[in-house]
């Protein structure tokens, strides 16, 4: 719980996982206020996406607990969680290649209103289904494709859709696994505003690779290496951090240059 006693958006209180005799999360603390955009670094193998796999309940901790505005989710089914309103996108991509744009975001909206496929000869009438499919499809700027099938879609064009299938029910949490991953320099730019847009007011992690991202994004930056959370503060602090140059960030800008 913050000082304020607003609770966290989403709290880990030190949380391990083992597969097998392998640590893989040592103990990590983190704590993330309402509204904040956090990006999660570190090197290949560190255990971002593991995080990210706690976090949704794809996967349980071996120990620690987890919380979400205040609730402790640790233990419950992904669905629960993204019912109680965090919702994930995946690195690879997640969509219905055979269904329309409109159809992949219906499904999205219908899920999380907590309609089953069995409707599906209904849905004509769910007029605030098909509105809320509208707002995302002006929101991510896919107006235009609203009848194109996923699979015809541009890469950028998909990972636009796949983000508004992530925020189709309103979650209030949204974790984006590399959201920029396979663009070109300029789409980057342009899907970082676009992000940035469609996140206001909602809290957003990201695990990212790309430096350019991760300081564009993030009010605050968490450094993973091998399961331990070794910084977790403002671009600025985390890019002067002795620890961080040593561990991580200083071989990448290096290689950056
Ligand atoms: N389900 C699993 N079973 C066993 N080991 C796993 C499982 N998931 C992840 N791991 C291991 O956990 C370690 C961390 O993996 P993870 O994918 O979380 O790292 P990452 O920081 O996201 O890496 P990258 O940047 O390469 O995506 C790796 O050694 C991986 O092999």
């Amino acid at each position: 719980m913050s000082s304020s006693a607003v609770p966290y958006a989403i709290e880990l209180k030190s949380v391990c996982k083992r597969f097998g005799k392998a640590e893989i999360i040592r103990g990590v603390d983190l704590a993330v206020a309402a509204g904040e955009r956090v990006a999660i670094i570190g090197p290949n193998g560190a255990g971002k996406s593991t995080l990210f796999n706690l976090m949704s309940g794809r996967f349980g901790p071996s120990s620690g607990e987890i919380w979400l505005n205040g609730q402790r989710i640790d233990g419950k089914p992904a669905y629960a969680i993204n019912r109680m309103g965090l919702s994930r996108s995946f690195q690879i991509t997640n969509l219905f290649p055979k269904l329309s744009v409109f159809e992949n975001l219906r499904c999205a909206v219908l899920w999380s209103m907590g309609y089953r496929y069995s409707f599906l000869k209904f849905l004509a009438d769910l007029e605030d289904v098909i509105e809320r499919v509208d707002e995302l499809l002006h929101q991510m700027r896919l107006e235009k494709k609203r009848d194109t099938l996923a699979m015809n879609l541009s890469y950028a064009e998909q990972r636009a859709l796949e983000i508004g299938v992530t925020i189709a029910g309103g979650a209030g949490v949204v974790l984006l696994d590399e959201p920029t991953a396979g663009m070109s320099k300029s789409e980057t730019k342009r899907f970082i505003d676009l992000i940035r847009e469609v996140t206001v007011g909602k809290t957003l992690l990201t695990v990212e690779h790309d430096m350019g991202v991760v300081f564009g994004l993030a009010d605050k930056i968490a450094v993973l290496v091998y399961g331990e959370l070794i910084a977790f503060d403002t671009p600025q602090a985390v890019r002067a951090n002795a620890r961080v140059q040593e561990a991580y960030l200083g071989s990448v800008l290096a290689e950056a240059h």
